[in-house]
């Protein structure tokens, strides 16, 4: 991802150790995606499917042998910012994520991405509330980028035409601020360049972010701790 319009960082004690650890988690995330995709298109018979299990749990058991009780939250990365690991569309740590990696100049957010089989709505194309949530997140940068953390009040949608699996591309622009409201639009288009979905949103800072504005971090909709 580029770096977000302001650069409000925290410290981090061995970025390079909390670096090797996030890679080391994405890889794992990656290699979680395929055995996702693969488990959703496989068609081996059903006694192949039971002995498969075992290996899977015990790799789940190994992985809990340290684990958080809950969601992970808001965290530190390597390089300074916040962000929540587990987002189902940028987490890094999340395999259901595609993931996508938004670029952002401020104003304007964009991410190019890959979505299938586990994305499937209607046969061959992209799961309506998949799209949503693909838009809500892209547009749902834009606020953070520009200093003003804040969360999707509405969001409307309108469905074009279906959205074929495979390679997509998103993008969003600020279209009005208001004070804590932003008004925002995106579109999802396809690998021809056809627009799938469009999408309109009212983006509010919340009370909450409101105390702690000064300290967003221009990360993909996080924001910092409050200082002390
Ligand atoms: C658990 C705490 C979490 C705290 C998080 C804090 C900050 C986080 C910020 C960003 C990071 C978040 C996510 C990551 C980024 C992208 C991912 C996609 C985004 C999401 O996935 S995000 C989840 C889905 N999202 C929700 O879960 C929101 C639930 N909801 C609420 O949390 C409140 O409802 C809220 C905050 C919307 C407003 O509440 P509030 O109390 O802060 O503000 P208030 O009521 O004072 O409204 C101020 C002015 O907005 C107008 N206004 C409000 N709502 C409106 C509406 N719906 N339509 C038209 N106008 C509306 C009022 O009319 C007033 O307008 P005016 O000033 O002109 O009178």
């Amino acid at each position: 991802m580029t770096a977000g319009g302001f650069d409000a960082l925290v410290p981090v004690t061995d970025p390079d150790a909390l670096r090797e650890q996030e890679q080391a988690g994405a890889a794992l995330a990656d290699a979680v995606r395929e055995l996702l995709d693969a488990t959703v298109r496989t068609r081996l018979d059903p006694a192949q499917l039971h002995a498969a299990i075992p290996a899977v749990r015990e790799v789940t058991e190994s992985l809990l042998a340290d684990a958080a009780d809950g969601p992970r939250g808001l965290e530190p990365s390597s390089d300074g910012r916040m962000r929540v690991h587990g987002n189902p569309m940028v987490g890094a740590l999340n395999p259901f994520a595609p993931p996508l990696r938004i670029d952002w100049d401020g104003e304007r957010a964009a991410t190019r991405f890959t979505v299938g089989a586990a994305y499937e709505g209607p046969p061959g194309c992209l799961h309506g509330g998949i799209a949503a949530a693909v838009l809500d997140q892209v547009l749902g940068v834009i606020p953070s980028s520009i200093g003003l953390p804040a969360m999707t009040a509405t969001l409307d949608l309108r469905y074009r035409r279906p959205t074929p699996l495979g390679e997509l591309s998103a993008t969003a622009w600020l279209v009005e601020r208001d004070g804590w409201k932003l008004r925002l639009e995106g579109e999802l288009t396809d690998a021809e360049g056809e627009v799938t979905v469009s999408a309109t949103g009212l983006f509010v800072v919340p009370r909450v972010a409101r105390e702690h504005l000064g300290t967003p971090t221009g990360d993909a909709g996080e924001f910092a701790p409050p200082a002390g």
